[in-house]
């Protein structure tokens, strides 16, 4: 269960907080007095913080100095009455994660906490490299897999962790790049800096700009107070950027001077600001293909890959994919409540066979999904997906999900009632969810904003969404082919 703590003299804050995550997996805390806090975070594991500036016993700076000598990657969100720069420049340098300013609007409230959860998993769940032990002890992230394809890479992420150098992870989609920019980071010297990851492709240029380098008030239109960017933020850290392909020429040439000097300017403002940070940044694209076309500078590449890490797709992976299989089978079994034992000899044929272009996250998701439907307890064919089979749907047990999405919930349904499942609500909503976002995605043929505009969320959640569901953009456009 994640835990957020929200520490607000004003009860008003607190119960809009509880409000934006009433019935979800979030557990709500709070406080209105300072002295409880440092007491709270001792007893309990919290995830992130909101935390008041103006508190009536202390400067919620002072307390989050103190806060950070306990724990020095607890994502703080500082609750500001008002739009006070200088405070907030003050917090952002402290290493705060974000702030809100009241009032507060629950939307923007979910989103950021959203965010900084998903930022806290990042930083602490450790990507451990696989050996026998780990598998026992399940915690954290595993990398599965010791191919020798593989092996090199655990290496060259040992070789490469503790210099201090920029690190270019390339590999096909889905194929672990965030995952091993952990492992470098949690294996760095810089491990108990932060760890900020920004997505390159996910924003349009001006806020991604803004983003990395902060803006002043006025810099551009809805630039209505000072923000403090990714960069600034992160000094001493390490930035995780991810899509680095998809940078526009502009932001490239402001992120090598970044890299020549540490120096940076926000954007619309004249001070110049130093800053240390390592960069990790990861990219499916050609960029070698992109540098002779004009849209990637050469000088960047060179300086973002002092180290490149190339991670093999799962099909030139020598025995990965059994292994996977096993370990995503418990996981699943787990989390769906279901008690599926393995493959049959054809389905672990048809998955050995596949091409697997949506590698790792494809492979999980074709496994949840089939895992979902399957009413025997070892995977057969039919609950495999049509693209295993090169398009033709396999033939499911009569009368059982051939028709319509209404009749797969049913049986879906019937499922979960004869398993005894305590847990229905949340397995039906998830099962919905699977489906709409993917209904969705195929109509607006992967245009993330669209598709978050036609569900009335924000694109932050659909996103987070997606992530949760193992849903991504390339297997839903693909499964529309
Ligand atoms: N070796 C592995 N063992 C176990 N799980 C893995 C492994 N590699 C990747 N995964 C899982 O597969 C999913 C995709 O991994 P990740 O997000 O790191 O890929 P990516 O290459 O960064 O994807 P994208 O190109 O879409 O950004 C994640 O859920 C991750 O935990």
């Amino acid at each position: 269960m994640t835990q957020i703590l929200v520490v607000d003299d004003d009860r008003a804050v607190a119960r809009l907080v509880q409000r934006c995550f009433e019935g979800s997996e979030v557990d709500v805390l709070t406080s209105q007095r300072a002295a409880e806090v440092i007491p709270l975070i001792e007893k309990h594991t919290i995830d992130v913080l909101l935390l008041d500036i103006m508190l009536p016993e202390i400067n919620g700076l002072d307390l989050a100095r103190q806060i950070r000598q306990i724990d020095s990657k607890l994502p703080i969100i500082f609750v500001t009455g008002r739009d006070d720069s200088e405070t907030t420049i003050e917090a952002m340098k402290l290493g705060a994660y974000d702030y809100l300013v009241k009032p507060l609007d629950v939307g923007m409230v979910q989103e950021l906490v959203e965010r900084a959860i998903e930022n806290r998993r990042l930083m602490h769940e450790p990507v451990v490299l696989t050996s026998q032990q780990a598998e026992e002890n399940e915690s954290g992230d595993l990398l599965i897999g010791r191919s020798p394809q593989m092996l090199a890479v655990y290496k060259e992420v040992g070789r490469v962790a503790a210099q201090n150098v920029n690190v270019l992870v390339r590999g096909e989609s889905g194929s672990g790049k965030e995952l091993i920019a952990r492992a470098i980071y949690q294996h760095s010297n810089r491990n108990s800096e932060p760890f900020l990851a920004v997505n390159c492709a996910a924003l349009r240029e001006t806020l991604l700009e803004s983003e990395l380098f902060g803006h002043e008030k006025g810099a551009f239109t809805g630039a209505d107070s000072r923000r403090i960017g990714k960069f600034e933020q992160c000094n001493g850290g390490t930035i995780f950027l991810d899509e680095v392909g998809d940078m526009s020429l502009t932001i490239q040439a402001k992120v090598l001077r970044l890299l020549q000097d540490q120096r940076l300017e926000r954007l619309g403002g004249a001070e110049t600001i130093t800053t240390d940070v390592r960069i990790i940044s990861a990219t499916n694209r050609d960029l070698e293909e992109m540098i002779a076309d004009g849209d990637f500078r050469l000088d960047l590449f060179h300086r973002l890959k002092s180290f490149e890490i190339a991670i093999p797709p799962l099909r030139d992976r020598d025995g990965d994919l059994e292994q996977l299989v096993q370990y995503f089978l418990k996981q699943f079994n787990k989390q769906l409540g279901k008690e599926i034992t393995g493959l049959s000899a054809e389905s672990l044929a048809r998955l050995k066979a596949y091409d697997w272009p949506g590698n790792i996250r494809e492979l999980q998701e074709v496994l949840r999904k089939s895992m979902l439907m399957a009413t025997s307890t070892v995977l057969a064919p039919e609950w495999l997906p049509p693209e295993l089979f090169g398009g033709a749907a396999p033939i499911r047990p009569s009368g059982e999900s051939q028709g319509s999405d209404e009749d797969a919930f049913d049986v879906f349904l019937t499922q979960l009632e004869s398993r005894g499942s305590e847990n229905m609500y949340a397995e039906s909503l998830e099962w919905m969810e699977q489906r709409l976002l993917s209904f969705v995605l195929d109509k607006t043929a992967g245009n993330q904003s669209k598709a978050a505009a036609l569900l009335g969320i924000t694109r932050g959640s659909l996103r987070h969404k997606m992530r949760a569901l193992g849903i991504t953009v390339e297997q839903v456009v693909k499964g529309d082919e």
